[in-house]
């Protein structure tokens, strides 16, 4: 078995040499690999040992960027795809398929604003995941992401590929904020805290689990409500503070770069990989909704639900649901409409 063999003495020595035999070849796709969070994401996958292809397409610019970042001195082999008649190319043997790809808000518009564009461009990437790797784990990024997920279920349901296990729509950033912010209120070292997020990927039905955090800290129920609204609001903060150049892009690349790591570690047979996820569910009436995942070699193991809440929780999770099950149902009428 290749974990034995890494973990053992001879293995770690290997691995150190830079013969990588120990781990399994893994291709990864980034799609939209040319924007703002393709090319910091591209980077980190290309630094990331448990990758051995790296697939970088995007409608343009990609052979630039896959130039560029080819020339570090890590494991994967990177090759650039540029324009439609390559993505089936880019895609053909992905274990993972990650998808920034699509327009990002600018001051004054909601995520729901990119629907118009975004899901188009979602869908016919979706189509061609279909068509070219259906066992991949899809890590969705595109917002509006409480709607694009739905889509993409939806495009692998006609194609007869779905398996809700393989479809994840990233919230990781919402984690990696709320752990940001509560360690600076908090005072406790940022990289001892955890703290999920359970709902969706826009506004309010961010729902950021702060009676859960660790390390515990009773913090008062003011500092609560104004942690929980900036973990909701953290992407306006970047969107503004960019006053029109963009979003998130270098924190989206992190935290994305996290979450397919994860996901590489879950299918590498890695025990206990646990991160928050917006994914098909149960936890709550809604068809799609984030919280803790546990993930293993097929993707998603385990959808495991939310935990105690505290009163305010409970509220949140009320107020969130309509909001939630209308973007989900905007996004399911949209791939079965167009
Ligand atoms: N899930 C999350 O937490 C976050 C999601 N986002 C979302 O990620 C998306 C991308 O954001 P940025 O990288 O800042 O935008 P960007 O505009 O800098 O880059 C997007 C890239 O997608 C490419 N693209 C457009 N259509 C494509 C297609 N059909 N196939 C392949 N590539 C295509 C563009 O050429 C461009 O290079 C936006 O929708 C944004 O809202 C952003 C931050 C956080
Ligand atoms: O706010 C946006 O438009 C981008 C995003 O999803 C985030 O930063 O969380």
């Amino acid at each position: 078995m290749f974990r034995s063999v890494a973990r053992s003495a001879a293995g770690k020595s290997l691995l150190r040499r830079g013969y990588a035999t120990a781990v399994p070849e893994r291709k990864v796709a980034v799609l939209g690999a040319a924007g703002g969070i393709g090319q910091p994401l591209a980077l980190l996958m290309k630094l990331n040992p448990l990758v051995s292809q790296l697939a970088l397409y995007d409608i343009a610019n990609t052979p630039g960027v896959a130039a560029d970042v080819s020339h570090i001195n890590s494991r994967s082999e990177v090759a650039g795809y540029v324009g439609e008649e390559q993505l089936g190319k880019a895609l053909e043997g992905c274990d993972v398929v990650i998808i920034p790809a699509g327009v990002p808000r600018k001051p004054g518009m909601t995520r729901d604003d990119l629907f118009n564009i975004n899901a188009g461009i979602v869908k016919g990437l979706c189509s061609a995941i279909a068509k070219y790797c259906p066992n991949a784990l899809v890590n969705m990024i595109s917002n509006p992401v409480n709607s694009t997920v739905p889509i993409a279920a939806e495009v692998f349901k006609k194609a007869g590929t779905y398996d809700e296990r393989k479809l994840f729509g990233v919230t990781t950033l919402d984690v990696v904020r709320a752990k940001t912010f509560y360690a600076g209120k908090a005072k406790v070292n940022v990289a001892d805290v955890n703290v999920p997020v359970v709902g969706g990927h826009a506004g309010i039905t961010i729902l950021p689990l702060f009676s859960q955090a660790t390390p515990k800290a009773n913090l008062p129920e003011e500092d609560i409500k104004a942690l929980t609204k900036r973990t909701q609001d953290g992407g306006t903060e970047v969107v503004e503070a960019k006053a029109g150049k963009g979003s998130a892009t270098l924190s989206m690349a992190y935290a994305g770069a996290i979450f397919a790591d994860a996901c590489l570690k879950g299918l590498n047979g890695v025990p206990d990989v646990v991160e928050c996820s917006f994914v098909q569910s149960t936890v709550t009436e809604l068809p799609f909704f984030a919280s803790k995942v546990r993930l293993g070699k097929n993707g998603v193991e385990e959808v495991l639900g939310l935990g105690p809440l505290s009163e305010y929780e409970k509220e949140g999770l009320e107020s969130l649901k309509p909001e939630l099950k209308s973007s989900i149902e905007k996004g399911i009428k949209f791939a079965n409409q167009n």
